[in-house]
């Protein structure tokens, strides 16, 4: 595949210079893009729900639209997701309902927080952690592609974050450049849309296909069973070659074209790229899923050398905050916490006293289940210490 003059032609960019947009990049990266569904959201700006009142449209995906709300008392900005109520469909319920619970549980400063859920009989409203700074992808279409230093920045991030997801055994499975949000700044990323999320165990393979097809691995093409990091893994090798390339590693207009370029993992590096980095892509982007590069071994590699990994990990990912399946469920002690019990079964989970049993279970045979993560999660998001995690330092005195 030849590459676009208009991504031959970049220079070396910075990253505050802004760029005007061009049709190709749209026409290339825009294309994966959902389109909105049919759902017009019924709440219009102006209108309050419980304590918010709904201003501007700011997004909208399959889901439904998503508005600016600002809090009546503090003035607080959310993002609120409005998901109307349709009893039929009840994959959507769960979706909802598990990226209500991993959003409220989840916390990591490279992961967009719940603030709060309010259900009326017709919608569901989720407040997301308000993020200003627009979609990476946009920023991308905008400005151009990102020079190495800042990608590697925000890699940092998101290798972060989903080594948080891997240790607590969630796979995020949606990972896309769509669903990665810029902070104001543009110096921190946050990852947003949990609703594919699902947990894996070592044991169990994952065998549902979910996602955008152009950020999709080889072996969930082809319906192969697979344990869940290593998709994600795949998804991130494309958001990084997005990020330094501004355009997808792998396209074509035709479906099954595409499937074959993704099956054969053939990719073009634009000769501007650095060899380090091209390297880090090709062990991430490894068509077979065993021999893809394992997440924590990417921090490795020499693309990241001159920065020392552990500067730039949130207090969360320290020893004492280990994910690891033994510690975890060491940390697993009854009376089990009545409040975190009644979040589960708020959001979908069984009722509290079978909660409570499928708990007592775990405790006595000592397993980790993904009901003990969740759990956990609960029990550590109700902790102040944990809830506001330290902040990165700016971007120029990193590098
Ligand atoms: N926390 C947030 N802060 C600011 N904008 C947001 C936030 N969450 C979502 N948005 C905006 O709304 C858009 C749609 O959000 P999201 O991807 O979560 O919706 P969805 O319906 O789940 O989408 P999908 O079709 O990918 O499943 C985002 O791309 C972004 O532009």
């Amino acid at each position: 595949m030849k590459l676009s003059p208009l991504v031959e032609n970049y220079s070396s960019e910075s990253f505050a210079v802004p760029r005007k947009p061009t049709i190709s990049k749209i026409d290339t990266l825009s294309r994966h893009q959902k389109s909105t569904s049919g759902y017009v959201g019924t709440a219009g700006p102006g209108r309050h729900i419980g304590n918010w009142i709904i201003r501007r449209t700011i997004g909208s995906g399959s889901m439904g639209k998503v508005k600016l709300a600002i809090h009546t008392t503090t003035g607080e900005k959310a993002a609120m997701k409005m998901i109307p109520i349709t009893p039929a469909n009840t994959k959507q319920t769960v979706r909802i309902q598990r990226e209500a619970l991993l959003g409220r549980v989840l916390r990591h400063p490279n992961i967009c927080p719940v603030i709060e859920t309010i259900r009326t009989p017709t919608c569901t409203y989720i407040l997301f952690e308000y993020v200003g700074g627009g979609q990476l992808l946009e920023y991308i279409l905008a400005n151009g592609r990102l020079d190495e230093g800042t990608a590697r920045l925000f890699m940092i991030q998101l290798l972060d974050a989903l080594r948080y997801l891997h240790q607590n055994f969630i796979v995020h499975r949606d990972l896309k450049i769509e669903n990665i949000l810029l902070t104001e700044d543009l110096r921190q990323v946050k990852l947003i849309d949990f609703g594919l999320s699902n947990f894996y165990s070592q044991s169990d393979l994952l065998q549902t296909y979910c996602g955008s097809l152009y950020f999709a691995a080889p072996e969930l093409l082809d319906a192969i069973p697979y344990n869940g990091p290593e998709v994600d893994v795949w998804s991130l090798g494309v958001v990084l070659y997005v990020m330094v390339c501004g355009r997808v590693p792998f396209d074509d207009i035709s479906v099954s074209m595409l499937h074959s370029k993704i099956k054969s993992g053939k990719i073009e590096f634009p000769s501007y790229l650095s060899s380090d980095c091209r390297a880090l892509i090709s062990a991430m982007l490894n068509v077979d899923p065993k021999k893809r590069i394992p997440l924590e071994q990417t921090c490795r590699f020499p693309w990241f050398k001159q920065y020392s990994f552990s500067n730039y990990m949130s207090p969360l990912m320290s020893s004492s905050f280990p994910g690891i399946s033994s510690i975890r469920s060491s940390m697993l002690k009854p009376p089990f916490n009545t409040k975190v019990l009644q979040l589960l079964h708020d959001h979908g989970l069984s009722s509290v006293p079978e909660l409570k049993h499928e708990l007592s279970m775990a405790y006595t045979e000592r397993k980790t289940t993904p009901l003990v993560c969740l759990y956990l999660l609960g029990i550590e998001s109700l902790a102040p210490a944990l809830r506001i995690p330290k902040a990165l330092p700016p971007v120029h005195s990193r590098y």
